[in-house]
Order: C-alpha cells, then sequence, then structure tokens
C-alpha cells in the first residue's frame, strides 16, 4: 500500500507488532520507536529543553474501525479525541492521536490537559499498565506532514483504557539526522 494513500475513517491503518518491523528499520529509528519509556520525555532531552505540545484537536468523536478494534468497543462508540503535535524549537517532530472510551472517563479531567503532555499525566498513574508497541510504516491519517514510522499502544490505568498512537515525522528525522526508516 502506498503511504501517501488517504485512509479515511473506516479504512484500516496497516499494524504490526514492533518486532516485525525490527529487520526494516534502523537501529537509530528502534530506539526511538521501541523505547516504553516517556517519549515527552526523550523528545524533551533531544531538544535540548526546547520542546512543547501543540494542541490541535481534543474533542468527542467516534472512533476509528481499526481504533475501535484495539479498544474493544463498538464502532459507534462515542470516544474521547486529542490530537497534537510534540514540537522542538516550534517545529512538529511528532504528531500524536489518543482515543479513550467515553464511559470509561471518571474524574481523570483529561478535558484539561491543554498543552501539558498526556504523558505528565499518564506516567504519574502508580497502576499504569502499558501492552505491547504496535508499528506502522503509514502516515498519520489525520496529519498532512508524512513521516517513516508511527507507533501505538494501550495504557491500562484500573478501568481507564487510552490507545496512544505517535507518528514520527520526516522533520524529526532530518533534524536528528537519523535515517530515512
Ligand atoms: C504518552 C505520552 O504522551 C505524549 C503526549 C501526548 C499528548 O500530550 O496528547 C500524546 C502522546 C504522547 O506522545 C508520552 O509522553 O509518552
Amino acid at each position: 500500500m502506498r503511504d501517501d494513500v488517504f485512509l479515511g475513517p473506516d479504512r484500516y491503518l496497516a499494524w504490526r507488532p514492533a518486532a516485525a518491523w525490527r529487520p526494516a528499520m534502523s537501529a537509530g529509528w528502534w530506539h526511538w520507536v521501541a523505547s516504553t519509556d516517556s517519549l515527552t520525555a526523550r523528545l524533551i532531552d533531544a531538544a535540548h529543553g526546547d520542546f512543547g505540545v501543540r494542541l490541535l484537536t481534543q474533542r468527542l468523536d467516534r472512533p476509528r474501525r481499526d481504533e475501535a478494534l484495539a479498544l474493544d468497543i463498538p464502532f459507534t462508540q462515542r470516544v474521547w479525541r486529542r490530537e497534537v503535535a510534540l514540537c522542538a524549537a516550534g517545529n512538529p517532530w511528532v504528531v500524536a492521536r489518543s482515543v479513550a472510551p467515553l464511559a470509561q472517563l471518571r474524574g481523570q479531567r483529561l478535558g484539561q490537559l491543554g498543552e501539558r503532555s498526556l504523558g505528565s499525566w499518564l506516567f504519574r498513574q502508580p497502576d499504569l499498565e502499558r501492552g505491547p508497541i504496535d508499528v506502522t510504516r503509514q502516515s498519520a491519517p489525520f496529519h498532512v506532514e508524512r513521516g517513516p514510522w508511527g507507533r501505538r499502544s494501550l495504557f491500562q490505568h484500573g478501568r481507564f483504557q487510552v490507545l496512544v498512537q505517535e507518528f514520527f515525522l520526516a522533520r524529526m528525522a532530518d533534524e536528528l539526522n537519523l535515517p530515512r526508516r
């Protein structure tokens, strides 16, 4: 499938376990894509502190079909959707889309996150569980900028779950002298 094919809400991104992409992925990108700690913390370090979260969208919505399948919810169930650009020196390096079933939101007040990183809240939850990392070579279907890799994982905290999808942009590869893939 060509990477630049626009994937409408009912199309599927081709996700595979991270290990399946290991042979095709450079060591430099594996360091970013397969890491299980906070991406925000890594970006702050790589950007020498000149980092910011730019809120693109935050609203109630329907999940994409691949999101509903990953969350194991009906396609018709409403979700909280948040899309951000994670920026270094004001330039987007990663675009992220997080989706959480509305029915499981109880007092997390995620709507008030604003320009604070979702990770700053997630990684403070003591019983946080993170599922395996899936990877795609397709670019973010919700953003105009292309990139070499996307990853997603499901975070669980009690009954609450959120699917976090992060798409690394070509600009990040250029500015960190990472290989194309
Ligand atoms: C999950 C994390 O939070 C990051 C920040 C996000 C946000 O602010 O919406 C979304 C996904 C992540 O890239 C992280 O830091 O690893």
